[in-house]
């Protein structure tokens, strides 16, 4: 292949479409033999106009969210609605129409987050400007919002073949950090000799649940926190700055204490409920998705006769991947540690004894 010249890419969507084209070509190129053999150096014609364009855009070199899910779609119809049969993918890898369901579902918790976050200046504003009506109704927005993602979540179960997820998808999901298929990363020829180690993709590299996050006041400390914070890096820069944003300018959690208004409260509780409920609805997906399927893969490594093709595809998925999600975490205990820090933010989890935080004086609510 030719080396590729990058200098004609102007516009922004350009620039998307090009990452997005490199990257795909990326981990085709790596993952096409599957855990055997695995490539070590990326060949320059591609590794070139990658770090380019990634270096224009601010982004790693490497398939991201943000190319996967953000960027790979278009309307059968350009008239038509934002719906599963409308939608396609610009571009795809192995695994049918299961590559489709599970990006443009994925696609549509996107958009169903939307009303929520453009609620978020509305809480800002409301909470600068003390008024409690307007944070309570802009609140609400985020609370349906956060619901109705969960709800859409659960469309990945009609659309997406757990066999297929596990034994073909997730492979090209992968990226070269904390992945044992890869323990020196990858050598981008070209570039630098020195290999670069990146992440795969991964929806916790969407900016949405870290926007939800910073509103609430969720945090996430520890090994889950430095893991979240890392997924920030491979975000558009203006997805960062956003969610940075709303950290440095809101302490709603005090504003709500503060105010103790019963309706404001319990708003806000709905929130973190909210998302608490949606990250319990995330591990039963990914325990259909990952977990059950690696059990069995386990069960069936042994017994190499006779296999059903669903099963026969599970046993094909790369050992090396089974207790790891595709960003490279830990998998269950991050996702349980991460809801049960959501738990935390509720404002019940505040009291002491009978006496609600509301009820304590204000030097000793800012001592928490
Ligand atoms: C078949 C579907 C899915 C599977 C198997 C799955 C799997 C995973 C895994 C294994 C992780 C751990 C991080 C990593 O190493 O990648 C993760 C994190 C995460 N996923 Fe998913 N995921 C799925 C769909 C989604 C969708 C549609 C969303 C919505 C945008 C989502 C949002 C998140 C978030 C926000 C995190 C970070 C942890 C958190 O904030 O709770 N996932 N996912």
């Amino acid at each position: 292949m030719p080396l590729l010249e990058t200098h004609l890419l102007q516009t922004h969507r350009e620039l998307r479409l090009a990452h997005l084209a490199l990257s795909m070509m990326t981990v085709g190129y790596v993952w096409q033999e599957g855990e055997r053999e695995t490539v070590k150096v990326l060949p320059r014609s591609l590794s070139v106009p990658f770090c380019k364009v990634s270096q224009t855009l601010g982004l790693p070199p490497v398939l991201i969210y943000a190319d996967a899910v953000l960027a790979n779609w278009k309307k059968r119809d350009a008239n038509g609605p934002f719906s599963m049969e409308n939608l396609e993918l610009l571009l795809t890898f192995p695994g049918g129409e299961s590559v489709r369901g599970f990006f443009m579902v994925t696609l549509l918790v996107e958009l169903a987050a939307v009303p929520g976050l453009k609620s978020i200046p509305d809480v800002i504003n409301g909470v600068h400007n003390n008024d409690v009506a307007v944070v309570t109704k802009a609140l609400d927005v985020v609370s349906q919002a956060i619901d109705s993602i969960k709800q859409t979540l659960k469309l990945m179960h009609e659309y997406v073949d757990p066999s297929i997820f596990y034994g073909i998808m997730r492979i090209y999901l992968s990226g070269w950090k904390d992945n044992p298929l890869m323990p020196e990363g990858l050598v981008y020829d070209g570039v630098q000799e020195k290999p670069m180690e990146f992440s795969g993709s991964s929806a916790a590299q969407s900016s949405i649940l870290h926007c939800f996050d910073e509103l609430l006041g969720v945090q996430h400390e520890g090994s889950s926190g430095a893991f979240l914070r890392r997924m920030r890096d491979y975000m558009l820069p203006s997805h960062r700055h956003f969610i940075e944003s709303i950290s440095s300018r809101l302490s709603l959690r005090s504003f709500v204490l503060q105010q103790a208004d019963e309706h404001l409260t319990h708003t806000f509780e709905q929130c973190v409920a909210s998302l608490v409920d949606f990250r319990n609805c995330h591990i039963n997906t990914v325990t259909r998705y990952v977990t059950i399927p690696a059990s069995r893969a386990k069960q069936l490594s042994a017994n190499k006769q006779g296999l059903a093709e669903e099963l026969d595809i599970i046993r094909r998925a790369p050992t090396a991947l089974e207790e790891r999600g595709t960003g490279g975490s830990g998998l269950m205990t991050f996702l349980k540690t991460v809801r049960d820090k959501t738990k935390y933010a509720s404002i019940s989890q505040c009291t002491t004894g009978n006496q609600v935080l509301s009820d304590l004086s204000m030097t000793e609510i800012q001592k928490i």
